[in-house]
């Protein structure tokens, strides 16, 4: 079921088009990334899409017919890529003023045990680590219970460690309670978690596609063989069940492979012609 459209979505900056005409369908419970490298557009799509900038044209629907922010800025939570949180304030009472603004079922503690923030609950948020940081973050944009979380690069700056940490809580949210994500990245690693890509460069939508299908596409599968005679042949195959026919058929005549599947990067370097970073 789609939970939010837009349909040649586009905005000037004075001359400058910074998107333009990007048509995007995200279905419930989906993680969506939107890859690009700096400057493609992202931060403007994702500003229009919460209603912080207003499209130049184009139309957004969320639901079966919601086209005014207004009418489903509930429904929504957003971590911006600059926190919005107040830094004098502790983490409790941070999360605590967001949630007294909602209505609905205060999930304060549950939030505070996926997201691991006892310790740090009473500490001011602007003691804290990058990490810690994107963890309170993140756990008050859900207060409200949000059909639709969006994510503005969520990750950048931290450590691998930090990251993988996020991610994982954020699988398991999506597992427990449906919620759609949408996120921007210039982690090529991290779109392979999304279940459909759109790749953004120069404000358009250049490729979309599940990760799967993007690497079909727009990569090719790299096989190395070593004979045992001291030669190599390298050769580009469709998939890993062609690979394991012809390391079974060419078995005793091997001494050593590497098989190599088509990534992100070789998806955006191959569409781009450049690295994305
Ligand atoms: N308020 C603004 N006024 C003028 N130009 C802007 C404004 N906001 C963004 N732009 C321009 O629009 C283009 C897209 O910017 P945007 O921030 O959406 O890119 P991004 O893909 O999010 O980049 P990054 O990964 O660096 O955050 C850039 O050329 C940027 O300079």
């Amino acid at each position: 079921m789609k939970l939010l459209q837009t349909t040649s979505l586009t905005k000037k900056f004075g001359n400058h088009t910074a998107v333009n005409n990007i048509s995007l369908t995200i279905n419930q419970g989906e993680m969506v990334a939107l890859l690009g490298p700096n400057g493609a557009g992202k931060s403007t799509t994702i500003n229009m899409l919460i209603g912080v900038l207003q499209p130049t044209s184009g139309e957004i629907i969320f639901g079966e017919k919601a086209t005014n922010i207004n009418d489903y800025r509930s429904e929504i939570g957003v971590v911006f890529q600059n926190s919005v949180l107040d830094e004098k304030l502790t983490v409790k009472d941070n999360m605590m003023l967001r949630a007294k603004m909602y209505s609905r079922p205060v999930i304060v503690q549950s939030l505070i045990e996926k997201f691991e923030l006892e310790s740090i609950w009473k500490q001011p948020y602007g003691s804290l680590s990058g990490g810690q940081r994107r963890r309170v973050d993140i756990a008050r944009a859900l207060i409200s219970s949000p059909k639709l979380l969006f994510l503005d690069e969520p990750s950048t700056g931290l450590d691998i460690q930090t990251r993988t940490k996020i991610w994982e809580i954020l699988d398991q949210l999506r597992k427990e309670t449906g919620l759609t994500i949408i996120f921007t990245t210039h982690y090529l690693e991290e779109s392979e978690n999304a279940d459909y890509v759109y790749i953004v460069d120069q404000g358009k939508v250049i490729a979309e596609d599940t990760v799967w299908g993007l690497q079909k596409k727009y990569t090719k599968n790299i096989l190395q063989l070593t004979y045992t005679n001291g030669t190599s042949q390298t050769m580009t195959i469709d998939n890993k069940d062609d690979a394991i026919k012809i390391l079974s058929e060419k078995g005793p005549l091997i001494s050593d492979f590497e098989y190599r599947p088509g990534t992100m990067d070789d998806v955006f370097m191959n569409l781009t012609g450049k690295e994305i970073r």
